[in-house]
């Protein structure tokens, strides 16, 4: 599966004639691991959200395998590619139900087996599934609703932030997990992901390329080692030595 951003542009909803982000243009190839890095409030979850046409965007074209959003079913789009949210939602019942949630939605058989899997890799292998949901802690909520998107057997995944509430051993479980599923592929599709953190041990460790953003444009797209090595911006080197200072 292959995605070409060409040119987004989203608009700021508070002030008129500016830009929150302006002319993006990248793609994701198959086998894609991508880093999406920049400061606070640089629009990173909103370009993932457009990406996975949950929100509008002003101009531009996003394309997958050649046809622009517009020709595509929203649903058909979103079985191939799926964001999953720094806050999980979860639906109200017990895990049982928000992991056959998938199953559900597409009126296919629950892949029982498959989440057995996946829970247990994400280290909610004890978890008892008649629990609700609602009781599990944050960082069990995120892993359970990572699963959750794993189950729909996506070939693009788009990941926010999504281990900002575990714990350092359940974050290297899901690393592992996250890379191993990007090796496989999905009905003999090559899988790809694009993974915004805020952690540059996480990115060196999962990404190949990264994508930076700031001053509302994609300033670097790289390839990983290059980015740390040896930014081609100003801003990435001020925004590499901002983080490392902050962990000092
Ligand atoms: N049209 C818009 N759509 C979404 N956010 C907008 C828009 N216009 C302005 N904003 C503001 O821009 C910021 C975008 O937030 P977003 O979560 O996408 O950024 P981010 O780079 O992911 O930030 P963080 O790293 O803090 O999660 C928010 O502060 C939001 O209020």
């Amino acid at each position: 599966m292959q995605m070409q951003l060409k040119n987004i542009s989203k608009s700021k909803f508070d002030v008129q004639g500016e830009w929150l982000f302006r002319e993006i243009a990248a793609e994701i190839r198959p086998n894609d691991r991508i880093a999406l890095l920049g400061g606070s409030g640089q629009g990173k979850s909103t370009l993932l959200r457009i990406l996975s046409l949950l929100e509008p965007f002003d101009h531009g074209t996003v394309l997958m395998d050649g046809r622009s959003s517009t020709e595509w079913m929203p649903q058909s789009w979103r079985k191939k590619v799926t964001y999953v949210a720094q806050k999980p939602i979860m639906r109200s019942g017990s895990i049982a139900f928000n992991l056959q949630t998938v199953s559900m939605l597409h009126g296919g058989p629950f892949e029982e087996e498959l989440a057995r899997r996946y829970m247990e890799a994400v280290e909610l292998g004890r978890a008892d599934w008649n629990k609700q949901a609602a009781d599990l802690s944050g960082g069990e909520q995120q892993r359970l609703a990572l699963v959750r998107s794993l189950m729909l057997r996506p070939e693009i995944l788009l990941l926010d932030e999504i281990t900002s509430s575990l714990d350092p051993g359940s974050k290297q479980a899901v690393e592992k997990l996250l890379l191993e599923w990007v090796s496989e592929a999905t009905n003999g599709a090559a899988r790809s992901y694009v993974w915004i953190t805020h952690d540059l041990e996480q990115a060196r460790a999962v990404s190949n390329q990264v994508w930076f953003m700031a001053e509302g444009c994609l300033l670097e797209r790289t390839e990983t080692a290059a980015f740390f090595q040896s930014p081609a911006t100003e801003q990435a080197r001020v925004f590499i030595r901002g983080i490392q200072e902050g962990k000092r």
